[in-house]
Parts: C-alpha cells; sequence; structure tokens
C-alpha cells in the first residue's frame, strides 16, 4: 500500500482519484505528500518519500534542492489556478483605483442616521474620487499563466498594456493578444506604466525586485499590485514610496504585520487560488502527477526532475533511477544491469539542469541485490523497483 500524507486541505475531487493501491495516513514515512501554502522547509524529508505535490504555482515553500538531492520529485500544477488569480488581479486593478474600500468603510458609518443616510451619501462621495482603468497603461511582469490571462482581460477592459518576460514560453506567446507590447527592459515598463503587476515566481533573483531603484523610475502616483510574493517588493523601499505618494496605492495577497501598517494598502489574505473550481483543478493534476510517479515512474510537471513518460509498464520490471546529471551514469548502470543477464527492453533517460532521470523496462525479475548494486553507485540518489 502507498501512503500519502497531505499537509494543507486537498479537494476531495482529487484524493478520490488515488486507487485503492494508495492510502491518506498521517504518518511519517511516507511515499507522497500532497501540500499547497505549508512552509516544508524545516520538515525531516523521510528515506521512504518519493513525491511532493504542490497543489498550486509556487513552490518557494518547498525545500527544492534537499529534494533534488535525496532522489524525491517536487510537482506542481501549472495554470491549474491562473483563472482564480487572474479574476482577483482585476478586482485588484479597481480596487486599486477608485477607493472602493475606503468609500464601504466610511459608508458602514452611516448606519443608523435614518433618513439623513442618502443626503449624506451624496455629500460625501466626493471624497472617493478615483480614476478609470480605461486607456491606462498597465505593465505585466511575468507573462506565464497569469500574467498572460491578466494582460489579455486588461487589454479586453480597453487598458494599454506592456508585457516584460525574458523568459517567456512559446505557449505563453501563442496566447498574448496581439495588442500587447513588449517591453525590451523592465527599466522601460517602469517608466511607462500607470499599473504595475507583478507575476513571476519568487527565487534568488527576483527577491526584491521592487526596490528604490526601479521605484524611482516609476510614474508619480503608480499603482502596484503584488499577488505573486511578499519578498518580491523590498519592505522599507515600498515604505517609503507609500508615505510619498510615489506609489499611489499597494494590493497585495500577501498580508504580513509591517505590511499591514503601511498607508495606502490593501491586503488581501491569499485568496488568489482560492476558489472551488481552482482547489479542485490543483488537487486533480496534483494528484495524477503524484499517482503516475509513484505507480509508474512517470514524471510530468515537475520543478526539479526530466519529464518522462514511458506509460504503464507491460514488461516484467520497471525500475526508476534518480541520479546526477553527469557523465558515464548510463554506461554504469546498463553495465551493472548486463552484468547480471538483465536485459533492457525499454529506456528513457533524461536530464534538467543538475539532476536526471533514467527509466527501464526490463524482461526479469529485479532482485534487492542489483538495488544495492545500483544504489553502490557514485552519482545515483534513490532507485526504486516500480514493477
Ligand atoms: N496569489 C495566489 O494565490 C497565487 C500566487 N501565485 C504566484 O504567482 C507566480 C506566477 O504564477 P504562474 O503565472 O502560474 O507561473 P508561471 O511559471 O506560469 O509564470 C511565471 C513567469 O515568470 C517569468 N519570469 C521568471 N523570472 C522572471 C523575471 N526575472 N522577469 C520577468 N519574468 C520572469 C517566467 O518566464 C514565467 O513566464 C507563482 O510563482 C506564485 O508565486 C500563483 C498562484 C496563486
Ligand atoms: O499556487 C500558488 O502559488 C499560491 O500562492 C496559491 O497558494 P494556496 O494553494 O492558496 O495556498
Amino acid at each position: 500500500m502507498y501512503k500519502i500524507k497531505t499537509l494543507n486541505n486537498i479537494a476531495k475531487e482529487g484524493l478520490e482519484l488515488f486507487s485503492d493501491r494508495f492510502e491518506i495516513v498521517d504518518d511519517k514515512d511516507v511515499n507522497g505528500i500532497l501540500l499547497r501554502s505549508y512552509k516544508m522547509h524545516d520538515m525531516e524529508l523521510p528515506s521512504s518519500l518519493e513525491a511532493v505535490g504542490r497543489a498550486g504555482a509556487g513552490v518557494n515553500n518547498i525545500p527544492i534542492d534537499k529534494c533534488s538531492e535525496k532522489g524525491i520529485v517536487v510537482f506542481n500544477t501549472p495554470g491549474a489556478n491562473a483563472n482564480a488569480v487572474k479574476e482577483l488581479v482585476m478586482a485588484g486593478l479597481l480596487l486599486a483605483s477608485r477607493n472602493i474600500v475606503g468609500a464601504i468603510d466610511w459608508a458602514k458609518t452611516l448606519k443608523d442616521k435614518g433618513d439623513e443616510v442618502p443626503k449624506l451619501v451624496e455629500a460625501g462621495k466626493s471624497n472617493f474620487v478615483g480614476p478609470e482603468i480605461k486607456g491606462k497603461t498597465l505593465g505585466v511582469i511575468g507573462l506565464g499563466a497569469i500574467g498572460v490571462l491578466v494582460a489579455n482581460a486588461a487589454e479586453a477592459l480597453g487598458m494599454k498594456v506592456l508585457g516584460y518576460d525574458p523568459f517567456i514560453s512559446v505557449e505563453s506567446a501563442w496566447e498574448l493578444d496581439h495588442n500587447i507590447k513588449k517591453s525590451d527592459t523592465l527599466d522601460d515598463l517602469f517608466m511607462n506604466s500607470d499599473y504595475i503587476s507583478i507575476h513571476v515566481p519568487l527565487m534568488d533573483n527576483t527577491k526584491g525586485m521592487i526596490n528604490d531603484e526601479n521605484i524611482s523610475l516609476m510614474k508619480d502616483g503608480v499603482r502596484l499590485l503584488n499577488f505573486s510574493r511578499a519578498g518580491l517588493c523590498d519592505d522599507s523601499s515600498l515604505e517609503k514610496a507609500l508615505e510619498s505618494g510615489k506609489i499611489a496605492r499597494y494590493i497585495t495577497d500577501f498580508p504580513y504585520d509591517k505590511v499591514l501598517n503601511m498607508k495606502n494598502v490593501i491586503c488581501i489574505p491569499h485568496l488568489g487560488a482560492s476558489t472551488p473550481e481552482s482547489e479542485i483543478n490543483c488537487a486533480v493534476m496534483a494528484v495524477n502527477e503524484v499517482k503516475d510517479y509513484i505507480e509508474n515512474g512517470n514524471i510530468t510537471n515537475s520543478v526539479n526532475y526530466p519529464e518522462c513518460n514511458m506509460g504503464v509498464c507491460h514488461a516484467t520490471s520497471r525500475i526508476a533511477v534518480n541520479h546526477k546529471n553527469i557523465p558515464y551514469m548510463v554506461s554504469n548502470i546498463t553495465t551493472a544491469l548486463a552484468s547480471k543477464n538483465i536485459n533492457i527492453i525499454d529506456m528513457i533517460n533524461k536530464s534538467k539542469k543538475d539532476w536526471a532521470y533514467t527509466l527501464i523496462d526490463v524482461e526479469s525479475k529485479i532482485t534487492s541485490e542489483i538495488v544495492d548494486e545500483l544504489k553502490a553507485i557514485d552519482g545515483i540518489v534513490k532507485v526504486r523497483v516500480i514493477k
């Protein structure tokens, strides 16, 4: 029986897809983990762990390098929550413009003022005037699953849209509305945008990408939206810019104490992916990925190991080997098998940056002696007998 542990609530529509070869348990020694935003960095990774499935996009809550070194494949669910985030970003654009939150708060103060309310409304409303988004320029940083949807939706609402993504995928480029202008540099986007929305992952090279230097290039009164991760904006730069009015409003899906105390900030409690549709999409995708990896050794949408698919095994046995992407691995593995007179009938070897994966179907039963021999090869970090 394969054991799966969930570290966050995972939609039942996903969990139900596990066959009766799987059980959801609360043990330590599990084959797979499913999670959303749970921070795994301080968690001990058991030697039994084969797969981590992030039902969502961002993987900064998972110790990817540590997982790679232990041969644990980390999956995410690209695009599965993108529409949910896009819809909230569209709301964010309007919240950034029309002082809707301030106005609603003020309207609540009129409670119990009887027949006076309509008169007070008409007298007070001029305090809450805010600009339209139509005709204004939105700069979208990161044109992946979410950025593309945001750019296209803003364009459909009459905005001019500038996009910046030096690593844009061919698929995203195909999806992008032809009216969206490419910004060759980030500086160019900062200088020409009335609204800026960030849709990049939090990584070492994107951390603090909104800082004093970049803010100084922005238009006075720019409105900034961050539905990606808190760490993309430098705290003290943000605080200064909001205080001076350089940034007129900051809308974020990632509240923390310091930002909650800043002026002109609207905080949403990380609701980007919190729709039933997105929760189901993410759970279904994550479960299918983890299940196919554990049962068949196939890898789809991993962030640390390469894509690999040999379907269901029809041979006598299948072995999966996670290893470093270094010379002689394939020859060492095949030599070890040949030395035991094991004939290979199908095989894939793929690599992704520093890590590689070899999936092999053979005509004989795999013994624990062969597994131990493979495990002893320098560079191999995990060996699994799938069948
Ligand atoms: N608020 C929420 O609930 C959610 C937040 N997110 C956040 O949004 C981020 C983006 O999500 P997706 O669009 O689904 O991911 P994605 O992987 O489809 O897109 C990310 C894009 O950023 C681009 N990129 C990377 N580094 C860049 C850089 N330095 N400058 C410009 N572009 C760069 C990539 O080329 C890629 O096209 C996630 O990493 C996550 O942090 C994602 C889902 C839900
Ligand atoms: O998918 C992402 O990156 C998100 O930020 C969504 O997080 P959640 O699944 O709502 O905890």
